[in-house]
């Protein structure tokens, strides 16, 4: 067997677009030295290509052991790491850290290189030449929504932490390796900043269908990012390995339940989308047009305030009419103080939004921030209630199917006790 991953393996989808590959953790134990009780206990996992998976448990679990364990920067004690059908534990390890992506929090990029040289790193390591290095920097910037031209030579300290955190993702991603381990990825930025990488990791994920393994102290990214959450306790004991609506409905212990904490319905909203919501369409105008003819527009909508777009239709302003009363044409208020969701932002992002916004609503953008509507309060109670009723309904369907299931066998037990019965041999006629 080689020693790397085939260039098929590494980089050319599937037929379902999927570019990761499995990963199975196997007996994987890890003991410190001097340690009486082993930091992971031997661990069984098997994470399916193409999926996310959020490793999350109290503090000293060993979720970083776990994580480092698959790309070897922490040496296993015992069992076998395989990654997309090979044994890790048998490759030479730099080799195999140049195939796994690894992002950790903030960023840690190298201060005295420029972002470039960052994302640079690896592809210089695999002997990329310049122009590809070069394209592949410019396209991962574009990915990761940093303008190639603006930041390319710029040094991280010359970066805001979410901008930090970006470039770190775009480093982990440099190579297109097949497997991407995240410690923390999103923890030193602020909550806004934080829910916009979310929902870029989930885009790029989207396109990209990487075989991702993050650690996370945060419940609800867990549930939002997690195709699959892994929840230890100490000693890397697995407490439950499953979706995140199994995790909220079905807890598997009461371990889980005290992990996932009250208000578990709350965080059903972190199951759902704004894609999943009906927009409501207020009044637009754009940049430059005469003002007279937009609070027509708006009066008779019965609208109280209008959406100013920008000439590629993004999002500039929310003015209310009063406001809009005082300008001849529409104007750009020239700052980026505008607060949007993004439309695969989850409902619990977007209620944040909207309560530090004092339109009771948010504006909703899509690709390339263009404008789509506004997610407003009854949009989501709508939205809740009708998940909530439907669950209800699948849950009585389900014991409906239930009962009729136990009376079949009930029926068909008492059918085979009867010709049972009927075939047994007469012990008087034996005499
Ligand atoms: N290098 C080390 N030497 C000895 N013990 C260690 C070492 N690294 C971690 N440990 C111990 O192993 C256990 C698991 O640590 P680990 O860092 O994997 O947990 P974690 O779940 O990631 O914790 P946290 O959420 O606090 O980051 C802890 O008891 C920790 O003290």
């Amino acid at each position: 067997m080689s020693d790397t991953l085939t260039q098929s393996e590494l980089s050319t989808a599937g037929a379902d677009g999927v570019t990761g590959v499995a990963i199975d953790l196997i007996g994987v134990t890890k003991r410190y030295p001097g340690q009486r009780r082993a930091a992971v206990e031997p661990l069984d996992l098997h994470i399916p290509p193409g999926e996310i998976v959020i490793l999350i448990g109290p503090s000293g679990c060993g979720k970083t052991t776990t994580l480092k364990m698959i790309n070897r920067l922490i040496e296993p004690s015992a069992g076998t790491i395989m990654i997309g059908g090979q044994d890790a534990t048998r490759r030479n390890e730099n080799q195999l850290r140049r195939e796994i992506g690894y992002v950790i929090q903030g960023g840690s990029l190298f201060p005295h290189l420029t972002v470039g040289q960052n994302i640079a790193l690896v592809p210089g390591l695999l002997s990329w030449d310049k122009k590809r290095t070069a394209e592949r920097v410019d396209e991962l910037l574009e990915l990761v929504g940093l303008d190639p031209a603006r930041y390319r030579r710029r040094f991280p300290r010359e970066l805001s932490g979410g901008q930090q955190q970006r470039v770190g993702v775009a480093r982990g991603l440099a190579a297109d390796p097949p497997v991407i381990l995240m410690d923390e990825p999103f923890g030193a930025v602020d909550p806004i900043t934080r829910q916009r990488l979310q929902d870029e990791l989930l885009s790029i994920q989207e396109e990209l269908h990487k075989t991702i393994v993050c650690v996370t102290h945060d419940i609800d990214e867990a549930i939002k990012l997690g195709d699959r959450i892994l929840l230890l306790s100490e000693g890397g004991h697995v407490e439950q390995y499953d979706t995140p609506e199994n995790i909220l409905a079905a807890p598997a212990n009461d371990f889980v339940a005290d992990f996932v904490g009250a208000g578990s319905s709350l965080k059903q909203l972190s199951l759902s989308r704004v894609s999943d919501v009906e927009l409501r369409k207020p009044t637009t105008a754009t940049v430059g047009e005469p003002a007279a003819e937009v609070l027509d527009r708006a009066q008779a909508a019965r609208d109280e305030a209008v959406i100013v777009l920008d000439d590629r239709r993004r999002p500039r302003d929310w003015i209310f009419l009063r406001e809009l009363r005082h300008q001849q044409t529409v104007v750009d208020p020239g700052d980026d103080h505008i607060l949007t969701v993004d439309r695969r932002a989850t409902l619990n992002d977007a209620l944040d939004t909207m309560l530090t916004d004092n339109h009771a609503g948010a504006i909703v953008t899509g690709r390339r921030d263009e404008y789509l509507g506004v997610i407003d309060f009854t949009a989501v109670t709508d939205h809740m209630m009708a998940t909530t009723s439907q669950a209800q309904a699948d849950r009585d369907q389900q014991q409906q199917d239930q009962q009729q299931q136990d009376q079949q066998q009930q029926d068909q037990l008492g059918q085979d006790q009867l010709g049972q019965d009927h075939e047994a041999p007469d012990p008087e006629a034996a005499d």
